[in-house]
């Protein structure tokens, strides 16, 4: 890969390929950013759904703050892919989830596009390593896997295939954070990522449920938004069930629950909870926690969960109002378990 032709700061203008839900939300996102932003999709009326998804988004981008000089007129629609492109610093691919469609127009893109600009693609789950197979220049192209909205959801989990450049994976992670987005840039492929491995087992177990007639669909989104959920908006599923073990932490939570992991819970297989994975899991919430004790954490939970129930409207407002942050003491700990 010849080097970049700017460094991620210096970028002014992006092209997004495929102008559906995500690549429109990436259009609304690197507008509300202060970009230049030109935009590529086959369909006949895609330009006239385009700017009335990037309309729609707007008030939301105007409310979380826009970029200086950050305008909707600063999208152009261009009629072919070559044009959208041409003098791209950057550009994210947001076609259809099919392998050949990705492969074919991951090598078009990389045959238009100015030397050494890196290309992304939104893919949801095919590993960078199967989709740059027919590219001249494979070593620019990486996955930069975004959540719906972009334009709202921070998260964008990097990772290149086995011909991208280092150098490639770096300069993306970098230009996401620069453009407003939080990264996580994977050192290895895995098909699905992060996000999505643990999204799809979720999902897997709630189909599961719904075709056994086991749980309703109400039932199963209900679980979510009135349980677990609440406490994810701001604390993992690692550093929450830590405090499942008290004072304990994780190395209790594995003792006391571990056990429970071989029950027909789920028709996902179990791993072997042996001492290797349990000094993994232990030393991880360690490292997550950093200098914060578990009182601490609590604490830290506890506002979280208060936060987005009155942000969601489930907090009557003279609960919500008036009252102090919440600080735990270690002798509460016990009501933890
Ligand atoms: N929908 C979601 O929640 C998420 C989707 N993604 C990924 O984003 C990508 C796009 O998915 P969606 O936006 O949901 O699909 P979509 O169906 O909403 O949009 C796809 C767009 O691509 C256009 N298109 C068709 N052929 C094309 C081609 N040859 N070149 C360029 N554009 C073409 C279509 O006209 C359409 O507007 C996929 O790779 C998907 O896995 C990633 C994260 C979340
Ligand atoms: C449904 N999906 C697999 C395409 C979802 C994603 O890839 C990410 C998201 O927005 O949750």
């Amino acid at each position: 890969m010849p080097s970049s032709p700017c460094a991620p700061e210096e970028v002014r203008r992006v092209a997004c390929v495929g102008a559906g839900v995500i690549g429109g939300g990436w259009v609304a996102h690197f507008l509300g950013r202060g970009y230049d932003v030109t935009a590529w999709d086959p369909a006949p009326d895609a330009e006239e759904k385009l700017r009335r998804l990037v309309d729609a988004a707007w008030p939301a981008l105007t409310q979380i703050g826009l970029a200086d000089g950050a305008s909707p007129d600063r999208l152009t629609v261009a009629a072919t892919v070559e044009e959208a492109v041409a003098d791209a610093q950057f550009v994210q691919e947001s076609a259809p989830e099919k392998l050949e469609l990705k492969r074919s127009l991951l090598a078009q893109l990389d045959a238009a596009a100015p030397p050494g600009v890196v290309i992304a693609s939104s893919t949801s789950g095919y590993p960078m390593t199967d989709m740059q197979t027919e590219a001249a220049d494979p070593g620019r192209l990486v996955v930069g896997h975004p959540f719906n909205p972009p334009y709202l959801i921070p998260l964008v989990e990097v990772v290149g295939g086995e011909r991208t450049d280092a150098a490639a994976v770096e300069w993306a992670s970098r230009f996401y954070k620069v453009a407003g987005k939080s990264v996580i840039t994977m050192e290895r492929e895995l098909p699905g990522f992060i996000a999505n491995r643990l999204q799809e087992a979720l999902w897997r177990e709630a189909l599961h449920m719904v075709a056994g007639g086991e749980a309703t669909v109400k039932e199963i989104d209900d679980s979510i938004t009135e349980g677990p959920g609440l406490r994810w908006a701001f604390m993992g599923p690692c550093l929450t069930f830590a405090l499942a073990g008290g004072e304990g932490g994780m190395g209790h939570m594995l003792d006391h629950f571990g056990p429970s992991l071989k029950s027909p819970w789920t028709r996902l297989e179990a791993p072997e909870l042996d001492d290797t994975l349990r000094a993994a899991m232990v030393d991880g919430c360690d490292e997550a926690a950093g200098s914060r004790t578990i009182a601490q954490l609590v604490a830290e939970r506890d506002q979280g969960v208060i936060d987005v129930l009155r942000a969601t409207g489930r907090l009557p407002r003279q609960r919500a109002e008036g009252t102090d942050a919440i600080t735990h003491t270690p002798s509460t700990m016990g009501d933890e378990k």
